[in-house]
């Protein structure tokens, strides 16, 4: 959904940056375009990296949602660029399609190699309406999912939107829920720092006293 009519200051929204990390032709442009305009469009000409940036409802919450759509060619493509994408990234979508074992192995090549902890992923097994080319179970996914310990959607870019649509709000949502934390976390920790003893740290390391406000 998104927040067509609504009017608000880009700065005031919360933001969620998505990269999106598979081989080529497992359908991150397809899958990308569906969320964001509810369409499916067979034939993407994707020569470079593009971001997309796009305001959508996440429950009743505003978001600024930003979408890495990656292309990369094979593994030995620009470790680098993967490393940027990842600095940049608030969370992962990793893509797979389930007719094409090499990009399911794929997936877990980059996942070894990125070392990711505390970002939130989503696996999303694609093209879920071509069983009759199916070349990865859903037990495999679902596996590597928990060995990742994310959720795991095997959908269809070309036939389905809704679960489309849930798939990207999950992982919006966790992005959401790992932001609160660590800016409560950040919180929790100034207020440890001035709490109680009433001193602090300056910055050569010394105790100094905080100067007591006059009523
Ligand atoms: N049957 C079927 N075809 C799909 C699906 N998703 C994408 N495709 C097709 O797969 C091909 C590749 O889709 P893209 O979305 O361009 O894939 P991509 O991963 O962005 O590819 P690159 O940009 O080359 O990295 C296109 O012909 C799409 O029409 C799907 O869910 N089902």
């Amino acid at each position: 959904m998104t927040t067509r009519g609504i009017r608000r200051k880009k700065s005031y929204l919360v933001d969620a940056k998505i990269a999106i990390f598979g081989q080529k032709s497992v359908g991150k442009s397809a899958l990308t375009v569906r969320f964001l305009t509810k369409r499916y469009i067979g034939e993407y000409d994707h020569q470079a990296d593009k971001v997309h940036k796009h305001e959508i409802l996440v429950d009743t919450e505003a978001v600024l949602v930003e979408i890495w759509d990656t292309c990369m060619i094979d593994m030995k493509d620009s470790v680098s660029s993967k490393a940027e994408a990842l600095s940049w990234c608030d969370g992962l979508l990793l893509v797979y399609s389930i007719t094409d074992r090499d990009s399911f192995n794929f997936i877990k090549k980059v996942k070894q190699e990125l070392q990711i902890s505390d970002t939130p992923v989503l696996l999303i097994g694609n093209k879920a309406d071509l069983i009759h080319l199916r070349q990865v179970s859903t037990d495999e996914g679902e596996i590597l999912a928990k060995d990742f310990d994310c959720k795991f959607y095997e959908i269809s870019a070309a036939e389905q939107v809704q679960q489309v649509s849930d798939a990207f709000l999950d992982l919006c949502r966790e992005i959401l829920q790992a932001k609160r934390k660590s800016k409560q976390s950040f919180i929790d920790k100034i207020d440890r720092m001035f709490s109680g003893s009433g001193r602090v740290y300056n910055r050569n390391n010394e105790i100094a006293k905080i100067p007591k406000t006059c009523d």
